[in-house]
């Protein structure tokens, strides 16, 4: 099982003009002794440091890389950052940050000068070169540009004027997110230039005794790589997330005055922060505290994550900081311990096929996909201005999106954007809660109530359009037949006789009221006569409406709404109810007037009601097992099945959905990890690898048994709430091979 520890790169500055280089920091490189390279990364090469307290101790700290003060910028780029173009290209995250105290040569490193450009302009060209070569994709690329001033989030991209705070959230696939962050798309190394040294003088750079043009934030540059491939209509998408953090500081040496040092505690605190979550993740701890500053949830992902990492090192010379110099290093080791685990982001853009609408109201809650799956830094399309691009969703909008992780077999990963319910909540909550009350209901843990709401919007919304075009007829009917009614008056009783017959037709569709005025005319008649007079009156209206309704919906919906006036009656019924049952079965006749069965069931309630006789509804049929092993889904109650039989189903409740089936359906597939920072990342990341290990594990995880399957789809990053202050389980897949000391 493969993880990917970060990779450290410790880079020791040169001298400057006014210091004083007292040897007290030393790069070692073994292997280079005879002269050479002045930096390594075959290992073995090491930083010494006297012990402060006992000048005759030396500690030694071993690096992979390991870069003094003669290291060029090219050196650091081609060594450690020129491997990781590939990788983004593979559609991974990675991150780089550079660490150590103020003026260690951080900037110097990530930004560099017009005459030694550093890791960041770079990596913009060597992601513009490496994008001719890959001409299966369609390939975009953005960028983003934010500040952590003072523990709040800043847009680089806009004028200070125009930069709110921004907020740091999470969605609902636990991907950490900076909102409303602008996105611009460059298209070539010059507009990226532009851009960059525009938003760079918006940055926080202050004065201080160390540093001329210390930095007061924390930078973090995103270049997002988007690459469409049109015959398998699948977009993979890489980021490069370059991180130029705020010196730690020492105030006495610092000078700094008051306002510098509030800069200088906000910068130290989330430093330590970043510690802390270090030390956590070392400790196995259960949480760990990612919440406490905005910078360690930013990079949240970058440490026990999703990407790849590479922490850059940045060390001063000489005694004045020892203690920092040995404070970084301390950083760097426990660092380098931090296992993340990458993984694939891919998106499927192949239409999904369509969920049953049932099916989307009853909310599976997802069970949290592999960590902070997509990255640490992202932006949010939403509600972002003219100018900036909408960053593209990576949670799975159409048929799967596939997260693959690189060495995990198959956390689960849900196949459709269901509103996410309770976070935290178990993902089959609301199933089960429709499970434990279904005595109480008629189906889907709907009441009666509902069903019959339910029933009546679709009916209504059908009906009142035809409503009104009948009410509009009869009454231009109406109208006709009193100008007949007043011409007759003038021709005489013969024509008007003739004249009457064309209406004849109404008779047989007799509107509502139309027994009221007969009613008035009548008042000869007896009582009895005048209240059977009233009674047929009411049955027409209530019948006529019933008609009406039944008139206008389609056959299916006929029959899904008879469907659902039995189940309610049939409700009544087993309640002792029956004169509402009675009521709910005639108005379900209306929609199926050839039941057979319907009718018999009429029958006999009518016969109890009207000899107040207790009414015994024959048993339910048992339903018969269904084949498929896909349960069908049903808006309305299973109570009367397709051959409408009146109410003698099974009393099994309507049928479930299965999260596991759709969650199946869009997969989210890990795959192994072979990325690594210093071999061979290309072989690595091709294709083929790539494809073989879907494959397998795609197999793997198809061979699970049903259970196993389940389980292992409910693994992942636990849910948080965004404005929550607690702190952030690590991924549990992530924890377990930790403590196992898988790698
Ligand atoms: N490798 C290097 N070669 C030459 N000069 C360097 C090197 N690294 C740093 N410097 C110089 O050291 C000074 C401090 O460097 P820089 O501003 O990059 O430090 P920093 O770590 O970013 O500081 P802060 O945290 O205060 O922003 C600058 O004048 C820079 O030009």
């Amino acid at each position: 099982m493969a993880t990917h520890k970060v990779k450290i790169a410790a880079r020791l500055r040169p001298r400057l003009e006014s210091e004083i280089d007292d040897d007290s920091v030393k790069i070692v490189h073994p292997s280079n002794d005879s002269g050479g390279s002045s930096s390594s990364t075959a290992g073995g090469s090491f930083i010494t440091v006297a012990n402060p307290r006992d000048p005759t101790q030396i500690f030694k700290f071993p690096f992979s890389s390991c870069y003094d003060q003669d290291s060029t910028q090219e050196e650091i780029f081609k060594n450690d950052v020129e491997p990781l173009i590939d990788v983004v290209y593979g559609g991974v995250t990675v991150t780089i940050f550079a660490y150590g105290v103020t003026s260690s040569g951080k900037t110097h490193t990530m930004q560099g000068t017009k005459s030694e450009p550093g890791v960041i302009p770079r990596v913009v060209r060597a992601l513009f070169e490496k994008r001719k070569t890959v001409r299966q994709y369609q390939t975009s690329l953005s960028i983003s540009y934010m500040e952590i001033y003072k523990d709040e989030v800043y847009d680089l991209l806009v004028t200070r004027e125009n930069a709110p705070k921004l907020p740091v959230r999470e969605n609902d696939s636990g991907m950490v997110f900076v909102a409303n962050l602008t996105r611009m798309p460059i298209s070539a190394v010059e507009e990226f230039d532009n851009l960059y040294n525009a938003a760079t003088k918006h940055r926080s750079v202050g004065a201080t005794n160390l540093n001329r043009a210390s930095s007061r934030s924390h930078a973090v540059l995103t270049i997002e790589v988007t690459m469409l491939d049109p015959i398998a209509n699948i977009t993979l998408t890489g980021k490069m997330n370059l991180v130029d953090l705020a010196g730690s500081e020492n105030n006495k040496l610092t000078g700094n005055d008051p306002s510098r040092m509030a800069e200088s505690s906000a910068i130290n605190k989330s430093l330590s922060v970043l510690g802390q979550v270090v030390h956590a993740l070392n400790q196995g701890a259960s949480r760990i505290p990612y919440r406490n500053s905005k910078l360690t949830r930013i990079l949240q992902d970058a440490l026990g994550g999703s990407s790849v990492g590479l922490l850059i090192c940045n060390l001063a010379p000489g005694i004045k900081f020892r203690q920092d110099t040995l404070n970084t290093l301390n950083f760097a080791v426990r660092t380098k311990n931090v296992e993340n685990r990458p993984v694939v982001n891919e998106r499927d853009n192949r239409p999904a096929s369509k969920p049953h609408f049932a099916a989307v109201s009853i909310q599976p809650a997802a069970g949290k996909p592999a960590p902070a799956v997509v990255q640490a830094i992202s932006t949010t399309g939403s509600g972002i201005g003219s100018g900036r691009v909408g960053r593209p969703s990576l949670v799975p909008v159409s048929r799967s999106h596939r997260m693959s992780s690189f060495g995990s077999a198959g956390n689960g990963y849900q196949p459709f954007t269901f509103p996410q319910a309770r976070k935290g909540a178990p993902m089959n909550e609301k199933i089960q809660e429709s499970e434990s009350d279904r005595s109480g209901n008629l189906g889907f843990g709907m009441t009666e109530k509902e069903i019959d709401e339910r029933i009546s919007k679709a009916v209504e919304a059908a009906v009142e359009a035809e409503v009104t075009r009948r009410l509009a007829e009869r009454e231009r009917l109406r109208a006709e037949e009193e100008q007949r009614e007043r011409e007759n008056a003038l021709v005489g009783p013969m024509t008007r006789s003739q004249s009457k017959s064309p209406s004849k037709a109404q008779e047989t569709t007799l509107p509502s009221g139309v027994l009221t005025p007969l009613l008035k005319r009548h008042k000869d008649l007896d009582d009895e006569l005048k209240n059977r007079l009233r009674e047929l009156e009411q049955k027409y209206e209530r019948g006529s409406k019933e008609t009406q309704l039944a008139d206008v919906l389609s056959p299916v919906s006929k029959k899904k709404t008879g469907r659902a006036y039995v189940a309610l009656a049939r409700a009544h019924s087993e309640k002792g109810d029956l004169q509402v049952a009675l009521d709910l079965y005639r108005k379900a006749e209306t929609y199926v007037p050839d039941n057979v069965k319907l009718k018999e069931r009429i029958i006999e309630i009518e016969w109890s009601v009207k000899n107040n006789k207790e009414y015994v509804p024959s048993p339910r049929k048992q339903r018969k097992a269904k084949s498929s092993k896909q349960p069908r889904l049903k808006s309305l109650p299973a109570e009367v099945d397709d051959a409408m039989e009146v109410d003698g189903n099974d009393a099994a409740g309507p049928s479930k959905f299965s999260v596991k089936g759709h969650r199946r359906h869009g997969n989210v597939t890990e795959f192994g990890m072979e990325v690594t920072n210093t071999d061979s990342p290309n072989k690595s990341l091709s294709k083929r690898s790539f494809a073989d290990t879907q494959e397998d594990l795609e197999n793997a995880f198809a061979s699970r048994t049903p259970q196993k399957r389940q389980k292992r789809l409910d693994l992942g990053t636990p849910i948080v709430n965004a404005d929550s202050e607690d702190d952030v389980e690590p991924p549990a897949l992530a924890k377990k091979s930790r403590k196992k000391g898988v790698l």
